[in-house]
């Protein structure tokens, strides 16, 4: 309680809606971050005292031990989202569950799925292509397809066709509802948190609209991952080769510890994971991009002058690109802030003491079990004392930079950002994305040329809804460029 930290306006909702939505991410967050430093108190729902930390030592605490358990508000919307028992949610069994997916992320496996990042990226040519045509063009749903496509052909070995025109449009609302939370939403998902599992389980039977077409969406994926698996294995009794993807090499390796049910299990998490958080991020580089026309030029310069060896190696050796992927992911992190749960008492060390509201320093603060502490992955890519006095703003030469970007320590091994977390649970798709937006930004960057629109009413802004959504100012989940063929 002596932790420092903004006054509530509200007893009902604390600052939770000041904190999930402002009208622009950030618009409190970072003037908190400027005024109490990497660790303030904020209030939840009725009163309740949370911490939000982006203080470096607490963070590789949080990430590194068995402490934290997902909070009320992911762990609900997870619970929710996905199949139960997948790798997200579970807890004692994360190691099990987590193992045998990670054959399908290593550095190798994605370098393999580079011709299906370059199939997916024609495509996405030839949308943006379309777009040319009338100028001016939505490209967040283009991305958020040409993502699904790409973790379906990799894991499921499919097509977006082969998912079925049902299941595309359940998700797409699914997406596009994630996007538009209301204050509502969010007064329903506290009282759940504080109802047990298995009744707030039952809650969401309920009948209504959301519910009805979240657990439609998950009743498909996973019967598309279940025929699969089948398929897969009935192909392999006949001694026959089919590209199931991930989870044909998974049905080979079954046994007592990793079943064909887990596999199955797995579908709605790996379909939308990587989905909607690479789209964004794409969506929100190239909004960017237009908005500074002089690197876009030379950031296609490059693309031109290195590419056509279909190389890893070589997307990995253009500065520009990879600095501007990078500055995307510290401006623009998918996960901005994720509540966790002390599952027992703790204590947080520091790098950076804090002054109390009692006028003492501390080092360090104990934290009971049952506190909702929450990861602030976007503060902690804006502290200005980390990343300089221009942390607010996108620039990508802060990577060019003699002796890198960071100041002091930082949390992860990819460029020191938190935005793929990090630990046991660092984000299984994080090479995966990588590489997928390096071909997809190569390939559109190379071919066309990006301006922002006139019409105010059609330049999206970054709003926070579990992740960030690019929305329009009339709340509409949309991101439109100019877009115009170079090449
Ligand atoms: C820019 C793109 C991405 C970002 C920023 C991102 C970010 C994250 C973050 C922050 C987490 C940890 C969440 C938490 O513990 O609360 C996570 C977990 C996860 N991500 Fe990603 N992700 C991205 C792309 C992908 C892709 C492409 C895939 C799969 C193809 C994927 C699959 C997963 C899975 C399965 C988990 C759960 C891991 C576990 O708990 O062991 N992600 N991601």
């Amino acid at each position: 309680r002596e932790v420092r930290g903004p006054a509530s306006p509200s007893w009902i909702f604390g600052n939770m809606l000041q904190l999930t939505l402002s009208q622009h991410y950030g618009e409190y967050e970072f003037e908190w971050l400027k005024k109490y430093g990497s660790v303030y108190r904020i209030k939840g729902f009725f009163g309740e005292d949370r911490l939000m930390v982006s203080d470096t030592a607490a963070l590789q605490y949080m990430l590194n031990r068995e402490h934290f358990v997902l909070g009320p508000s992911f762990g609900n919307a997870a619970r929710l989202t996905y199949n139960n028992r997948n790798a997200f949610i579970t807890e004692r069994d994360h190691k099990r569950v987590r193992t045998p997916l990670n054959a399908g992320f290593t550095a190798a496996a994605v370098r393999s799925y580079i011709p299906i990042f370059e199939r997916v990226a024609q495509i996405l040519t030839e949308k943006f292509d379309d777009i040319t045509s009338h100028s001016v063009g939505d490209i967040s749903p283009l991305f958020g397809q040409a993502t699904l496509a790409a973790v379906t052909e990799a894991v499921l070995g499919l097509t977006l066709n082969d998912l079925g025109d049902e299941y595309i449009s359940t998700n797409l609302k699914l997406i596009t509802m994630t996007a538009n939370q209301s204050a509502t939403q969010l007064l329903v998902d506290a009282l759940l948190g504080w109802i047990p599992v298995p009744i707030r389980d039952l809650a969401s039977r309920i009948p209504v609209e959301p519910f009805k077409f979240i657990h439609r969406a998950k009743y498909m994926s996973n019967e598309i991952g279940m025929k699969v698996i089948q398929n897969s294995k009935n192909a392999k009794n006949r001694g026959l080769e089919v590209n199931s993807g991930l989870y044909g090499d998974l049905v080979g390796n079954t046994g007592p510890t990793f079943s064909e049910r887990d596999i199955a299990d797995q579908t709605s998490l790996l379909l939308l994971a990587g989905q909607d958080t690479t789209a964004n991020t794409l969506t929100f580089g190239f909004i960017e991009l237009a908005r500074n026309v002089e690197f876009q030029e030379q950031l296609r310069a490059e693309i031109h002058a290195s590419l056509g060896s279909g190389d890893a190696k070589a997307y990995d050796s253009m500065p520009l690109l990879n600095a501007f992927i990078k500055e995307a992911l510290r401006m623009y992190p998918a996960v901005a802030v994720s509540d966790r749960l002390a599952a027992e008492d703790a204590v947080l060390p520091l790098s950076e003491p804090i002054i109390t509201s009692q006028g003492t320093q501390i080092t360090e603060i104990p934290i009971l079990k049952g506190q909702v502490v929450y990861l602030g992955t976007a503060q902690y890519q804006r502290s200005e004392s980390r990343w300089g006095p221009d942390a607010n703003e996108f620039n990508p030469s802060r990577w060019l930079k003699e002796g890198g970007a960071l100041n002091g320590e930082g949390v992860s091994s990819y460029a020191n950002l938190l935005t793929f977390f990090g630990g046991s649970r660092i984000c299984l798709g994080w090479r995966f994305a990588l590489l997928e937006m390096q071909i997809f930004i190569c390939e559109l960057v190379g071919k066309f040329h990006f301006s922002l629109p006139d019409e105010d009413h059609l330049n999206a802004r970054c709003r926070y809804a579990f992740t960030l959504q690019p929305v329009l100012p009339d709340g509409k989940k949309a991101a439109f460029l100019q877009i115009k063929r170079v090449v």
